[in-house]
């Protein structure tokens, strides 16, 4: 571990890595708040030094998980603001940079969820994986608008996130029906909308969430269900622009199964992937604070945002 990094910012990336922070708007926002702390907290004698700091407090978080490109891209955004010739110029910066990314991402996701709202009607059933703070904004400014929303919520296992879903979207006055993931098929018939989030967009239109996302996509397509991606610009993944793939996280084996009762089954490989890719041609909206798109088009708005390319300012000269 870099010495030069704040005990804070470690344990920020620890809680990522061990998903008591999770999701990619809130990692998002968390190491944001993880850079303004380095900043705050640095004792660098020089821009350069105070450079180094930063960068490597960056490298740790970004070396947390690979998916969720919510990270690196907020990563970027507080780095890029760094232009200052003087330490306290450049702590100034990444502290404004912070404090303005961090408030860009609350409005973003409100302005999201007025758009996903108009997408829903009164009385709509929507079907839900995973736990995604921009599809629950959707729901959220559609009850406020006082539609009556009802849903079905999958629990979403290894980990369970559906709960977390169940009870937010209980808080709202949603009722909600909890179902264990391989019932989704049995109920998409009761559905008007399957409502999800992404860790990541890539320029094909491709959606990288939760790992069942794509399989209830394509059984949506199938029974003519409308499949909503709630995913703010933040989401939209600048490497895939020049080729990328998005890495996808394989997770311990000891959120599917003990030790204990994977060696009374005879130690079987098991395999955890946190993510899978739904292929555009089963997205019929992704809706972001700039408006829905057809996924199709979602390069266009990444090409206005991205330009061409983009920088690893984490990685050192
Ligand atoms: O797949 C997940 C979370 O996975 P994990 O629990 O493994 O982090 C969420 O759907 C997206 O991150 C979007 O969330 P949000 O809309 O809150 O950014």
């Amino acid at each position: 571990m870099d010495e030069r990094v704040h005990p804070e910012v470690r344990r920020i990336a620890d809680e990522i890595d061990t998903m008591e922070i999770r999701g990619a708007a809130t990692i998002a926002d968390a190491v944001a708040r993880a850079l303004r702390t380095q900043a705050e907290e640095s004792d660098a004698i020089d821009p350069g030094a105070f450079r180094g700091e930063l960068r490597a407090a960056a490298r740790t978080l970004y070396e947390t998980r690979p998916t969720a490109v919510s990270l690196p891209n907020a990563l970027r955004y507080v780095l890029r603001g760094m232009s200052s010739t003087t330490v306290e110029g450049l702590r100034q910066n990444v502290v404004e940079s912070a404090d303005e990314f961090c408030a860009r991402l609350d409005r973003a996701q409100a302005d999201l969820g007025h758009v996903g709202a108009n997408r829903l009607r009164d009385g709509d059933v929507i079907m839900t994986h995973c736990h995604s703070t921009d599809a629950l904004a959707c729901v959220e400014a559609a009850v406020e608008q006082g539609k009556h929303i009802e849903a079905i919520v999958k629990e979403t296992r290894p980990r369970n996130q559906g709960h977390i879903t169940a009870s937010e979207l209980h808080e709202m006055g949603v009722p909600v029906t909890l179902i264990v993931d391989s019932a989704a098929r049995r109920y998409l018939n009761d559905v008007d909308h399957v409502l999800v989030g992404a860790d990541a967009v890539a320029a094909d239109g491709s959606v990288i969430n939760k790992i069942g996302t794509s399989g209830l996509a394509v059984n949506a397509r199938d029974r003519g269900t409308p499949i909503m991606v709630a995913a703010q610009t933040l989401k939209l993944h600048p490497g895939t622009m020049t080729g990328h793939t998005v890495d996808i996280e394989m997770r311990d084996t000891d959120e599917v199964i003990d030790d204990e009762t994977l060696a009374e089954l005879g130690n079987p490989t098991v395999k955890n992937p946190a993510f899978d890719v739904t292929p555009p041609r089963y997205v019929d909206a992704i809706v972001t604070e700039r408006g829905q798109f057809p996924p199709e088009s979602i390069v266009i708005l990444m090409r206005e945002l991205f330009g061409e390319g983009t920088t690893e300012p984490w990685v050192e000269p």
